[in-house]
């Protein structure tokens, strides 16, 4: 693919990996409901299994989708554990019940889907010796095209969700 191709499949990458950053929140107020841990390892299990097959039948390499996902994941528990703390000090803030089962976990597979969908586009970006550089560039611009100001939790967390892209 031409680097054109690649760029747009990295803005639609990062849009859908900040998308499911974002459902961090609501995970977190679930668990902070619910008292469950923060870390699921059977349903994180069932997240790289579901993304490495749908990934095969893509045509991508299993080991990076693994390591793709792994760092979502990861990203996910990162805002988690940042928002349940800052909670334990200044208390929740307001909030309807928050389903995980039945209402989150369904969202986070949608927007698995959207990160699916532009996996086969980013992948030539993997072995450029300009891939981190890129990736950094288009998590920048993401941050410059939604006001959202670097440094803030959001932001470094979703530097680390895109941290599987390169290499692998
Ligand atoms: O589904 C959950 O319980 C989550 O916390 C979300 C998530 C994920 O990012 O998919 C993150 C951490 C858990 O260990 C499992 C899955």
């Amino acid at each position: 693919a031409a680097p054109a191709d690649t760029a747009d499949s990295l803005r639609t990458l990062v849009e859908a990996s900040a998308d499911r950053l974002a459902l961090g929140h609501q995970v977190a107020l679930s668990k902070w409901d619910s008292g469950a841990a923060v870390e699921d390892g059977g349903r994180e299990a069932v997240v790289i299994m579901n993304a490495v097959s749908q990934g095969e039948g893509l045509g991508l390499e299993r080991m990076w989708v693994a390591g793709l996902f792994r760092a979502q994941i990861e990203a996910n528990k990162l805002v988690q554990y940042a928002l349940l703390a800052d909670w334990s000090r200044g208390g929740a803030p307001d909030h309807a019940p928050v389903d995980l089962v039945r209402d989150v976990r369904p969202q986070l597979d949608v927007a698995q889907k959207a990160m699916m969908a532009a996996l086969p586009g980013v992948a030539p970006l993997r072995t450029r010796k300009t891939c981190r550089g890129e990736v950094a560039a288009a998590v920048g611009d993401y941050l410059y095209r939604r006001q959202l100001p670097a440094g803030t939790l959001d932001a470094i967390a979703l530097d680390r969700a895109l941290a599987g892209v390169c290499g692998g």
